[in-house]
């Protein structure tokens, strides 16, 4: 999706699967300068710079710091992070799985604004869908200020959700932050139900990926139920019944995906948790040079 004014600068500390997948989408979309953090070698089109670390910023000022490292990387990475954001004032939205937003401000420094986002990694070509929710604080008005900002920044990915309660990061994570690892491990075992089928291995690939694409073409492109394109697949006494009288039973494909979204969203709602533990653990000891 292609949004009229250029997105601002941005430093984006952990520049891996999801960090990249969104500066790909910012970058088709017209990024001003920016910097993006991570250890290993990363190869970005001028005048985006790459950085190993944090240390070697200078005196770059960011308007949008995006959080892209693990949750179990922040309790390191957040306290190097509080002087850059609180002298530059840059608006923080994180997108790390779980970290709540007051935990964020906190490590942080405090008095920040904080805006919490759980995109997914069709991002990169600019299908995705990311969640967004910002404290009270920042206001409600997503035309204008921190949330104006955020819209546009996430909208260079795809479509833009905001919840209005924290809590409801938790399962929806599950749903669109997790969900695109659910549509490939589908394509993984159709794939592979072909092979084991007799089917030679390319065609198998090919019938699997064009299968889910072809089908989430239909369901963006119509306004149709998913019940109804499902059911407009499913002659009566036909082949597709069978299959399904298999996996809508109560205990099979029903059962298991409330049991994963539960076990996920849990996940989600332990790793603020855990980064305050993490936060409140003395810092490891410094080896110096001669140690
Ligand atoms: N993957 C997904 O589909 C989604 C992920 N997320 C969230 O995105 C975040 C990143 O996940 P994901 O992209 O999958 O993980 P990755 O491991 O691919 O990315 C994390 C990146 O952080 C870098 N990194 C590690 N330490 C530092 C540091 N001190 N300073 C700067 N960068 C550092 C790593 O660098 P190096 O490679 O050099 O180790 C790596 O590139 C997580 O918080 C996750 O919850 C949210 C939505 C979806
Ligand atoms: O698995 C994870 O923790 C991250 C969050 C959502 C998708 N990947």
């Amino acid at each position: 999706m292609s949004t009229s004014k250029p997105l601002p600068s941005l430093l984006l500390v952990g520049a891996g699967k999801m960090g990249m997948a969104m500066f790909e989408g910012w970058l088709a979309d017209g990024l001003a300068p920016s910097v993006a953090v991570r250890p290993s070698p990363l190869d970005l089109p001028a005048p985006h710079r790459h950085l190993a670390s944090l240390a070697e910023l200078g005196g770059f000022r960011p308007q949008v710091v995006v959080i892209a490292v693990k949750p179990q990387k922040a309790a390191q990475v957040l306290p190097e992070l509080a002087p850059i954001v609180q002298s530059s004032g840059a608006l923080v939205i994180s997108v790390m799985a779980g970290i709540d937003t007051a935990s964020l401000d906190r490590a942080l420094g405090g008095g920040v604004s904080c805006i919490r986002a759980m995109p997914n990694t069709p991002a990169a070509i600019g299908r995705g869908v990311s969640l967004a929710y910002a404290p009270l604080g920042l206001g409600d008005d997503v035309r204008r200020g921190p949330r104006a900002l955020a819209t546009r920044l996430l909208a260079a990915c795809g479509d833009v959700v905001w919840l209005e309660e924290e809590a409801q990061m938790d399962p929806a994570t599950a749903i669109s932050g997790c969900g695109p690892a659910y549509v490939f491990l589908l394509a993984e075992l159709l794939e592979a139900a072909a092979v084991a089928h007799g089917l030679p291995a390319p065609i198998a690939r090919q019938l699997a990926r064009r299968t889910i694409s072809g089908s989430g073409g239909l369901l963006d492109l119509r306004s149709t139920d998913a019940a109804e394109l499902r059911r407009a697949v499913t002659s009566p006494n036909g082949v597709t019944e069978r299959a399904l009288a298999v996996l809508m039973q109560p205990r099979a494909w029903p059962a298991a995906i409330d049991a994963a979204i539960d076990a996920a969203a849990r996940r989600s709602a332990e790793l603020a948790d855990e980064l305050s533990r993490a936060l409140a653990a003395p810092s490891p000891r410094r080896v110096t040079r001669d140690e």
